[in-house]
C-alpha cells in the first residue's frame, strides 16, 4: 500500500484547478512505494504523478530534491519533471501536508534486469551526475557511512533480535569508516538507485524517479550503491558478473572513473552495504512484525558486504 491519505473528488479537483493541466479526469493510487502517498492523475490534458509527503521527508528539503528534477530534466536526464501552479510554487500544502505534482513516465521497473539493462541505468546515473555538478543547491547526506555506523551503533543491543549474525557488522561498520576517503570527485548523487526507481522500456531508461535521498556525495559511491542494488538476487546470496560489468562499463562510456575512483569502489560497496543495513535494521526496529508494510531484511545487504570484502578488489579489477 502507499495511499495513506484519502483524497476526496473536490478537493482533488481544487488541487488541479491550481496548475494549468486542464481539467480532473480521475485520479488512481498507486500502491507501489511505502514512503509517501502516490496518485496517477488524469486531466484532459495528459497524465501526471500526485505525490504527498507523508513521512521522513523534511519539507524544507522539497525545494533541492524538486528542484533538481527540474535541473535534471531540463539537461535531458530521464527524470520526471515538475509541474508548478500557476504561481510558479513547487509544492503546495494540502492540511499541512506538502504535495508536488510531477510529470507522469512511461516505464516498468525491471525485476530481472539484463545486462544491456544495467548498462544503460549505468550510462544514465553518469549523465546525472555530469548534470548535477552545476546544481546550486546543497544537502548534506545524512546517511553518509560515519551517520549510518552511528544508526547502527543506537540499535546495536536489538541487533541479535533480527539475526544472531548481524551484530558483527557493527566491527566490519567501524573499519570501513575508519579507511573512508573523503576526497573523490562530487556532484550531487542519487543514493537509491535500486531497480524499483528506474522505469525501463526495454533497454532503455525512460525514468530515474524518488530522489528523496539525493543529497552532495562521491559520485563513485553512488556507482558503488547502484552495484549493491542490481548485481545480486534479492537476498544478496548470488552476484550476477554480467550485470556488474554492463554496469561499471555503460557508467565509463559516459563518465570514465579515476584511479582513485576504481580503486575506492570495493570499500566504497561495503559502505554501501553498511548504509542499508542500518537503514533497515533500524526500520525493522521501528515497524510492528504485523504491520502492513513489508520490512526489508538487513541480512540482504550483510551477504553482499560479505561479497564484497571476497571478492570486491576482482570484481572491480
Ligand atoms: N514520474 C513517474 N512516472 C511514472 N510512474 C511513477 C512516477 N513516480 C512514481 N511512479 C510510480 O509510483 C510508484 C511509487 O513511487 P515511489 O517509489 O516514488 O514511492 P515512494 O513511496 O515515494 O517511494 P519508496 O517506496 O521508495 O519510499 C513507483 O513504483 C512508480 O510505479
Ligand atoms: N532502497 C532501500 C530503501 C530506501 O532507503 C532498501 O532497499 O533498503
Amino acid at each position: 500500500m502507499a495511499v495513506y491519505t484519502h483524497l476526496g473528488a473536490e478537493e482533488l479537483a481544487r488541487l488541479i484547478a491550481e496548475y494549468d493541466v486542464g481539467q480532473l479526469v480521475s485520479a488512481k493510487g498507486i500502491a507501489e512505494g511505502v514512503s509517501n502517498s502516490n496518485w496517477l492523475v488524469e486531466t484532459t490534458q495528459g497524465r501526471f504523478i500526485l505525490t504527498m509527503y507523508e513521512r521522513r521527508i523534511d519539507t524544507g528539503d522539497l525545494p533541492f530534491f524538486l528542484g533538481l528534477l527540474d535541473h535534471l530534466a531540463e539537461r535531458d536526464c530521464p527524470v520526471p519533471a515538475t509541474i508548478h501552479d500557476r504561481s510558479g510554487g513547487i509544492y503546495r500544502l494540502i492540511d499541512g501536508k506538502a504535495v508536488a505534482l510531477i510529470e507522469f513516465l512511461p516505464g516498468v521497473s525491471p525485476n530481472a534486469p539484463t545486462p544491456a539493462q544495467a548498462r544503460a541505468v549505468g550510462a544514465a546515473l553518469a549523465e546525472v551526475h555530469l548534470a548535477a555538478r552545476e546544481f546550486p543547491l546543497d544537502r548534506t547526506d545524512g546517511l553518509a557511512p560515519r551517520n549510518t555506523l552511528a544508526i547502527l551503533e543506537r540499535c546495536s543491543s536489538a541487533l541479535a533480535s533480527i539475526d544472531a549474525d548481524l551484530p558483527r557488522a557493527l566491527e566490519k561498520g567501524r573499519e570501513v569508516v575508519a579507511a573512508w576517503p573523503d576526497d573523490l570527485p562530487r556532484s550531487v548523487i542519487h543514493s537509491d538507485l535500486f531497480p524499483d526507481n528506474v522505469l525501463m522500456l526495454g533497454e532503455q531508461v525512460t525514468g530515474m524517479i524518488d530522489f528523496y535521498f539525493a543529497c552532495n556525495g562521491s559520485m563513485a559511491y553512488d556507482l558503488a550503491v547502484t552495484h549493491a542494488a542490481w548485481c545480486f538476487d534479492k537476498r544478496g546470496e548470488r552476484f550476477d558478473p554480467a550485470i556488474g560489468q554492463a554496469l561499471v562499463e555503460g557508467y565509463c562510456d559516459v563518465r570514465p572513473l579515476g584511479d582513485a575512483e576504481r580503486a575506492a569502489l570495493p570499500l566504497l560497496a561495503q559502505g554501501a552495504c553498511l548504509r542499508f543495513v542500518a537503514s533497515r535494521a533500524e526500520d525493522w526496529l521501528d515497524t510492528p512484525a504485523d504491520a502492513l508494510v513489508t520490512r526489508k531484511d538487513p541480512m540482504d545487504f550483510v551477504r553482499r558486504w560479505d561479497f564484497y570484502v571476497e571478492n570486491g578488489a576482482r570484481v572491480f579489477a
